[in-house]
């Protein structure tokens, strides 16, 4: 499985992934949801890299062109609610995509919040049958909310291709994946942090994506 991990080179993504994590500048939640955007655009272009292609021309006004478009059928899907600004990114750029989703929100299971369970309930999904599924969701954490999106997904087809592409993973959600998904799955992340704290935060990280874009739930 091939893991792809942006800011171990050098581009513009850093600053983004640095103002995202800064416990100042990512109050304001405006400037947090689009810099989770620009994340997920500057994904979506690396992975379009990946597509197929072939050739096509193009009517100008002066003439005709010929340009290699992507083929792939693409299908993002996002994981609510802190999917939606990085989905959003991938749209802008995808635009021609049909579009997934589907909630999944973790809840502590034992007085201590040192384990999570995973809730879904919500599915609207098109065929994802032979299609590239891209799901984007910005913390790939234990890799729980990842796993159950995708079963979710599966049950409309089965993709040509998964995309799993995210902000921050760690190092067990991946692993998690790695045993969890088939090997056609191509995983994307801005960064690697290191671990989990016993509520199952990342760390470093930059905390619960989900509050810094919405506002905190009850
Ligand atoms: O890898 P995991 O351990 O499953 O954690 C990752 C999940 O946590 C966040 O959602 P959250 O549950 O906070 O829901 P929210 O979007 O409503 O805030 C995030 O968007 C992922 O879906
Ligand atoms: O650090 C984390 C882990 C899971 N979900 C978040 O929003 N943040
Ligand atoms: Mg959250």
């Amino acid at each position: 499985m091939q893991i792809n991990i942006f800011n171990k080179t050098n581009s513009v993504l850093n600053r983004y992934l640095a103002e995202i994590r800064d416990k100042d500048y990512q109050k304001n939640r405006l400037l947090f949801r689009n810099n989770i955007m620009r994340i997920g655009e500057i994904e979506a272009y690396e992975i379009s890299k990946t597509f197929r292609y072939a050739k096509q021309d193009v009517e100008t006004p002066l003439g005709t062109a010929t340009e290699n478009l992507p083929t792939d059928n693409v299908v993002i899907a996002t994981v609510l609610r802190a999917g939606l600004p990085f989905h959003t990114g991938f749209l802008n750029i995808f635009d021609h995509a049909d579009n997934a989703f589907v909630s999944a929100y973790r809840t502590y299971t034992n007085e201590e919040h040192t384990e999570v369970g995973i809730h879904v309930e919500y599915l609207a999904a098109p065929s994802v049958e032979d299609k590239t599924l891209i799901i984007a969701d910005p913390m790939l954490a234990t890799g729980g909310s990842m796993e159950l999106g995708y079963k979710a997904f599966i049950q409309k087809g089965t993709p040509r291709h998964i995309h799993i592409a995210c902000v921050i993973a760690t190092p067990e959600g991946i692993e998690h994946i790695k045993h969890t998904f088939p090997d056609n799955t191509t995983i994307w992340c801005g960064a690697v942090d290191p671990k989990m704290n016993s509520h199952k935060y990342i760390v470093p990280g930059f905390g619960d994506a989900g509050d810094l874009c919405y506002g905190e739930k009850i």
